[in-house]
This record gives structure tokens, C-alpha cells and sequence, in this order.
């Protein structure tokens, strides 16, 4: 049996880390088969991650060298799925690095490597240092690592910066070096943002406005807030992606040094260099590579691909699907992916707004417009999305009052706000999503065809999830998301959940994995009996869904509908068994690739192939 180590006392997230690692089948006498990034994964890697690559190298490194470069340590890129990226520095002991693959492609997730500084520190979102034995695969345990993650202006977690060195000790001081090179990358980040024209330091103290602790707003060349750190957060708690920066500073923020009375802050402004902006521009406006995301149903893909080539063009995308199928989750995936990730993606529940402020809400509104309008008036979610994306969800139970205004938005693309006369011009990707069948709401005069027309630029259709071919990769992604240990799915229970009709699409699969793991608690096979009987019931007698049709129909040999019941079973373990070879193949016999090709666990497939006599 594997050892915990043997500390005085363990910290519980390291505990936690080896009970991890535990339970991805990891021991920690053998190291697992390396997950490297093929050549030409890697070129679009560091295509993708362009950007950040150069920001670390330009704000990270420096430092690094000033005050590494005796110390034999090495730092590291890796992205937000653990994939090193680039690493920089010398190393005496190189060879000992690449023995253990901490090295370009090679990715680090716990899974693979057991605990680590960057597996870690993207599992918990936060600076961890992981120290000599703390390693949990004993050929790791030469060296020391402290890693802390890279989050975006929009909070998305990009990526790790790592410090490895050999047997020394990592102090506090390393921990607080790395936090302290990731934050000058967010910040850098933060001025990279596209329309970034002012950066406004603040601090309560002169002296902090460059300490490194002050607040940092970038407003565009109006003076809207384009982005900020957490310290200006807090600082201006009541500040909003959007806002005017005279309406939270006044006009102290227009001089180079300044001082806002009210809120006791000294403010140093700067206008952001031209070049710095454009060369921005240049990174930021290549699409990154849609190889990030792709989906394994050919409908779903199929949407994907249609809706990237329209959503940089001001073309409107209408988003259908029956609810639940994840039109939110897609569209947010969209915007992460797009030239406008930087700017905001303001998402507005059509159904939630009530028709008396829909207008308000929307278009936004002068100071004192009406009575109960805050005093000093509202930019309006059309206007925070300016530069971004407007997803107007639930768009079919929009009311029929705003939705004459919304036109003439879409049309004249600018804003009229509530109780003034000036109109503002905005640039957004409008994205609307229904589950209703608009074109029968227009006919049955619900909707205005217009508007219709409007929307409807390119209109993609989500599939069902019983639509969907890669139904039974989604039910075991839930199933490791909700079960609290290393607990396989029975296969009768999933051949049932691939024939389930599913009318509540994933959001219902997903309420059901996650009441059946918490039944199912520690148990080692999760099965139909953990079921809680309501839901048990739902999946007896149901119509046969995709599963079937993909691999148990066969038009060179059309069955009668009776024969396939009765055969399901059968043919289910069949089609199973001939999937976990084909991906064994196609992964030429690397386990680790195969396992998580086909979205279960190395244990899992090791037992797979000892029944298939593959694996002794
Ligand atoms: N790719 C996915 N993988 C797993 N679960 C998902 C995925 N996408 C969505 N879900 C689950 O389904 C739920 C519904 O997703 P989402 O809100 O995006 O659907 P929707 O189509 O917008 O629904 P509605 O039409 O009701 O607004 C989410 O809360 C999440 O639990």
C-alpha cells in the first residue's frame, strides 16, 4: 500500500494532493507514462499561448535572472491544463530534469505526475510550494518546486508560473518571488487589454502607488473602465466594467498626480504608449486556435466551427437548443476563444427582467430619469458590453415593448438611454439563445419578424443530449466530476443512461450523477441501486436513444425494433470493448493517452484490457 509522508504533522492540502493522487491509480514507486503534446499540438500551443509566452518573458523573466540566476533553478510555463509551455533558465542538473520529463509538452497535472507544484497549484487556484519529499512519485523528490497560477483580467485561469530547483529548500521568499512575477504578467495582462489607453495607479499612500500593492485601472480613450486588478477592487468597491471613471474619481483622475478627498486615494495617470496598444491589438486580434475546444459530436463540432467564423464579424448568432442543452456553456466557450475575450461578455436573462425595467436594464438610464433611478444614473448592460459580447438569453420571452428598441439598437448600433435624448454608439456581438420555436412565436404574432430577421444572422442548433454521439464520454466527464473517490460506473447502469431520453438535456444528467454519487458515498462501483427510486424509474422502459442507433443499428442489417431491446445488453458490452481497442491502437498502446482518450481512469482500462487478454 502506498505511504503517506511521513511529516510531524501533514498540511491538509497536501493530504488532500496525495489522496489525489492515490485515487488517479498513481504509485508512488513508479513514475506514470508521460502525456506529451505531439510536435505539431505543441507549435499551436505556443501559437495559442503567444501572448502570455511574451508577457512572461518581457515582465517575469527579468527578475528571475536578477535574482535566480546563481541558484541552479529553472522557471516554467505551463498552461491552464498542465502542459509545459517554455521553460527558462540554466541548469546544472538538466539531465535529471528531463529524466523525469519536467520539460516542454510533457504535461503535469496530478493525474499524471502525482503532486507537484504546477498539477497543485492549478487543482487549488493558488501559490503552493511542493518541497523534496512532498513529492508524491518518489523519482521526483530531488527537486523543490513552487508554482502559482496566471488568472486573466476576466478571472480565467491561463496558465502556472513555476520555480524548480534542485534539493534546496524553497523559503517563503520563493513562494512570494513567484506570486509576485505572476502578478507583474496579470498586470501586464491587464494593459494589453485592447482599447487600454489610461492606466490609473491608487493607492492611500503616495509611496504604495508603486509598491506593487496600489490599485491599477485601464480606461479606454473616453475614460471607461476597461479592466482592473483585485486591489483596485477593493478599493473601488462600487466600480463596474463600463463606468465612466469621473463617476467614481471625479475629474482627479485626468491629471498626471492627483488626490480624491472622498475616498482618501492618491492617483498617479498615465497615458498608455500607441505602440504598446497596437502591438497589443496584434496579439490580442489573432483568433486563438479553436484546437482548444473541440467536441466529439459531429453535430456539436459542426455548431462550433459555424459560429466562430460569424462571431468576430458583427454577424448575430441565434443560439436554439431545448433546455438544458448547454447554449450558456457554448456561448461563454465562444467568447473565451474569440478576439473579444478581453472585453466583457454580459449576459441578460430575457425571461428574469421585468417588463417595467427591460428598457431601463437595457439601454440604461441619465441620473434621475425616475423616480427610484440611482442618483447617478446607469450605463446600461448594451453599453458594458461595449467591445464585448450581449447575450440575450431566453430572447423568445423578451417583452414586446423592448423588443422594438432592441431593434433599433441591432439596426443603428447605438443606444438611446432613458430619459435623454443623445444617442451613444456601441460596438457589440450580439448572441441570442431560445429554447422556443421563434419563427412559430412570430407567426402566432409573439415576436416580431423584423427583429427575427435580425437576430437570425446565422442560427446554429445545439443537439439533444440523446442526440448526441459522444453521450457516454459526458457521462463518465460527470461521474468524475460529482464521485468523491477513484469509483468506477457499472456498465448496466450506464447502458441505461445512454438509452434514457434525457428532456432536461445535460442539466438533468448532471443532477442526477451528482445525487447518485453523494448516495453512493465511498462505494467502489457506482450502480443503478444507488439510485434514489424516482430517479431509478425514469430510466426503465425508454424509448432507445442515440447509443443504439450509432452502434447496435446496422443498415446492412435492419432489425426488427422488438430484437433490440433484448440485444442491447449484449451488443452494449460489445460496441464498449471494440471502442477501448480502437483507442488503444490509435494511442499505439500508451495507456495513460488511451485512458484519457476514452475519459476514464488508468485503473479502469488497465482491468478493461487484462478481460480483453491484452494486459497481463
Ligand atoms: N459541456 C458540458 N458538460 C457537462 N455539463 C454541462 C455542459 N454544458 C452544460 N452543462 C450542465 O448543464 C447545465 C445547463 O447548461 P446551460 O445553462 O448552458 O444550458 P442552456 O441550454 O443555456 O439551458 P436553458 O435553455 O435552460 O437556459 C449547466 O448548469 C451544467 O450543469
Amino acid at each position: 500500500m502506498t505511504a503517506k509522508p511521513h511529516f510531524p504533522t501533514i498540511q491538509p492540502w497536501l493530504a488532500d494532493s496525495w489522496q489525489r493522487s492515490i485515487g488517479a491509480g498513481l504509485s508512488e514507486f513508479h513514475a506514470a507514462d508521460d502525456l506529451r503534446l505531439s510536435h505539431a499540438d505543441l507549435k499551436h500551443k505556443h501559437e495559442q499561448y503567444q501572448q502570455l509566452i511574451e508577457l512572461v518573458q518581457s515582465h517575469a523573466l527579468p527578475l528571475f535572472n536578477q535574482l535566480m540566476a546563481q541558484s541552479n533553478s529553472r522557471l516554467l510555463l505551463s498552461d491552464a491544463d498542465g502542459y509545459v509551455l517554455k521553460h527558462w533558465g540554466v541548469s546544472r542538473y538538466s539531465s535529471k530534469l528531463a529524466d523525469v520529463a519536467l520539460d516542454i509538452g510533457v504535461n503535469w497535472l496530478e493525474q499524471y505526475k502525482g503532486t507537484n507544484a504546477i498539477g497543485t497549484a492549478l487543482m487549488a487556484k493558488q501559490a503552493v510550494s511542493v518541497v523534496g519529499e512532498q513529492h508524491f512519485i518518489r523519482q521526483n523528490r530531488f527537486m523543490s518546486c513552487t508554482a502559482c497560477p496566471i488568472f486573466s483580467p476576466q478571472g480565467e485561469m491561463l496558465g502556472v508560473l513555476d520555480i524548480t530547483s534542485e534539493q534546496q529548500r524553497h523559503s517563503q521568499q520563493t513562494l512570494m518571488l513567484v506570486s509576485s512575477l505572476a502578478q507583474q504578467v496579470e498586470t501586464a495582462l491587464l494593459c494589453h487589454l485592447p482599447d487600454s489607453h489610461y492606466r490609473i495607479d491608487l493607492a492611500a499612500e503616495p509611496s504604495l502607488l508603486s509598491s506593487g500593492w496600489q490599485g491599477i485601472v485601464i480606461a479606454d480613450s473616453e475614460g471607461r473602465i476597461v479592466g482592473c486588478n483585485p486591489m483596485a477592487k477593493q478599493l473601488l468597491s462600487q466600480a463596474k466594467l463600463g463606468d465612466s471613471l469621473e463617476l467614481h474619481l471625479g475629474d482627479s483622475w485626468t491629471r498626471a498626480g492627483g488626490f480624491h478627498r472622498d475616498l482618501a486615494l492618491h492617483l498617479h495617470t498615465q497615458a498608455l504608449g500607441v505602440t504598446q496598444t497596437k502591438s497589443a491589438k496584434t496579439i490580442q486580434d489573432k483568433p486563438q486556435s479553436q484546437l482548444g475546444v473541440r467536441f466529439r459530436d459531429p453535430l456539436l463540432e459542426r455548431a462550433w466551427q459555424q459560429a466562430n467564423k460569424v462571431i468576430t464579424k458583427q454577424i448575430p448568432l441565434l443560439v436554439l437548443g431545448e433546455t438544458g442543452v448547454g447554449k450558456e456553456q457554448f456561448v461563454k466557450k465562444l467568447h473565451a476563444q474569440s478576439s473579444r475575450r478581453a472585453q466583457p461578455l454580459v449576459a441578460v436573462n430575457c425571461a428574469a427582467l421585468p417588463a417595467e425595467l427591460v428598457e431601463s436594464e437595457l439601454f440604461g438610464y441619465q441620473a434621475g430619469a425616475f423616480t427610484g433611478a440611482n442618483r447617478s444614473g446607469f450605463i446600461g448592460k448594451i453599453r458594458q458590453a461595449h467591445g464585448g459580447f450581449l447575450f440575450l438569453d431566453e430572447i423568445g420571452e423578451m417583452p414586446q415593448a423592448a423588443q422594438s428598441r432592441l431593434l433599433r439598437v441591432l439596426q443603428e448600433r447605438e443606444v438611446v438611454p432613458v430619459g435623454s435624448n443623445q444617442s451613444v454608439k456601441v460596438d457589440i456581438q450580439i448572441i441570442a439563445a431560445t429554447h422556443m420555436d421563434l419563427e412559430s412565436l412570430v407567426a402566432q404574432g409573439l415576436f416580431r419578424q423584423d427583429l427575427f430577421y435580425r437576430l437570425n444572422g446565422l442560427q446554429v442548433r445545439l443537439p439533444a443530449l440523446r442526440e448526441r454521439q459522444d453521450i457516454e464520454r459526458i457521462i463518465h466527464k460527470l461521474h468524475r466530476r460529482h464521485r468523491s473517490g477513484p469509483q468506477t460506473l457499472c456498465t448496466e447502469l450506464l447502458g441505461q443512461l445512454m438509452r434514457y431520453d434525457w428532456p432536461g438535456n445535460l442539466r438533468e444528467l448532471d443532477n442526477l450523477m451528482q445525487v447518485a454519487c453523494l448516495m453512493a458515498e465511498d462505494d467502489e462501483v457506482l450502480a443503478r441501486a444507488h439510485l434514489p427510486e424516482h430517479l431509478a424509474k425514469k430510466l426503465v422502459n425508454k424509448p432507445l436513444a442515440v447509443y443504439e442507433r450509432q452502434h447496435v443499428e446496422n443498415p446492412q442489417n435492419p432489425r426488427d425494433k422488438d430484437d433490440i431491446g433484448r440485444h442491447s445488453a449484449d451488443s452494449l458490452h460489445g460496441a464498449i470493448n471494440q471502442n477501448v481497442l480502437q483507442a488503444y491502437r490509435a494511442c499505439e498502446g500508451n495507456v495513460s493517452q488511451c485512458a484519457k482518450r476514452l475519459g476514464i481512469s488508468r485503473n479502469a482500462l488497465y482491468r478493461k484490457l487484462k478481460q480483453l487478454g491484452i494486459k497481463d
